[in-house]
């Protein structure tokens, strides 16, 4: 059985981070694992307040896991802070982490910013150079790389510039421009472009949670990189196509699609 960990916030209402994070393993059949950066009072319509762990509390978190069970590969979403990011990539270099997924988490869809504008710079510097590969998506890889995205030339320039921080590989994810959702993937040498059908549904709380944690289960399952993004791009897919509305705001995509052998269970 493949191991893999999640480094990410809880999400209250299910959607996204460490809730969403699991509920990927599970569908992949792999054994899932978490540690727990923050926890956010958190629901379809917004975040109401985040509250850190402390960082000797996330260090304890990791050694417990390390110390004890082989992990195949990480994915880490939510570190809201110049403090825990140093804690996290201390630790995963401390105990030579392999198959490092970062979704580089900053601000919730409904607008909650869950990274202070300070640690962006704690993330490029210490966290990338350590991983195989790093998923922004486009008002992230703008941040990060200093480029206004507004086509996919922009994206691939913006995935040059943040290659040169040091991660192995970049996927810049093109939910966000217009037209249908094209993810690219830089690997130092060659583009591959990932191309989705856009669906149109409001309810699409923790896409990107959900994508890099399919990646890291991919690479867990020994697949390359490529293969890994290809399958994780299907995967997501269609849980947005079966995405469904729980509450008032935006609802939660179905991670366990596969597994449905039809529309009524429920
Ligand atoms: N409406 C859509 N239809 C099809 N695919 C989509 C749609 N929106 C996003 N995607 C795909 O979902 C994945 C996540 O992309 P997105 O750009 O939404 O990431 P994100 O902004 O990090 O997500 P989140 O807001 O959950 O953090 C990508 O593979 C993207 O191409
Ligand atoms: C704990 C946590 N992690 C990540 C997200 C990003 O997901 P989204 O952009 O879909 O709100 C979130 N809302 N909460």
């Amino acid at each position: 059985m493949k191991k893999v960990l999640t480094i990410a916030g809880s999400d209250s209402s299910g959607g996204a981070g460490i809730q969403a994070d699991i509920k990927t393993f599970s569908a992949h059949l792999v054994y899932g694992m978490s540690v727990i950066t923050s926890v956010t009072a958190q629901n379809t319509k917004g975040v109401l307040a985040a509250f850190d762990l402390p960082k000797e509390f996330i260090e304890m978190q990791i050694r417990a896991i390390y110390e004890d069970i082989d992990v195949d590969a990480v994915k880490i979403g939510m570190l809201s802070s110049s403090e825990i990011i140093k804690t996290v990539a201390k630790a995963l270099t401390y105990y030579n982490a392999k198959n490092i997924v970062l979704d580089p988490v900053m601000v919730s869809k409904s607008g909650f910013k869950l990274l202070k504008d300070e640690a962006i710079s704690t993330l490029v510097e210490d966290l990338i150079p350590i991983c195989t590969i790093i998923t922004p998506n486009i008002d992230e890889a703008s941040l990060m790389a200093g480029i206004k995205i507004k086509n996919i030339e922009d994206v691939e320039r913006a995935c040059q510039r943040i290659y040169e921080f040091g991660a192995e590989n970049v996927l810049i994810k093109g939910g966000h421009l217009d037209g249908e959702p094209i993810d690219v993937l830089y690997d130092g040498k060659d583009f591959t472009y990932f191309k989705g059908k856009r669906i149109i549904s409001k309810n699409t709380h923790g896409t990107g949670c959900t994508l890099s944690s399919a990646i890291a289960c991919n690479l867990a399952l020994s697949y390359s990189i490529v293969d890994a993004v290809k399958r994780s791009k299907e995967y997501i897919q269609g849980a947005i196509e079966n995405s469904f509305s729980i509450g008032y705001g935006v609802g939660p995509i179905d991670h366990f699609f596969r597994f449905r052998l039809n529309k009524n269970d429920e």
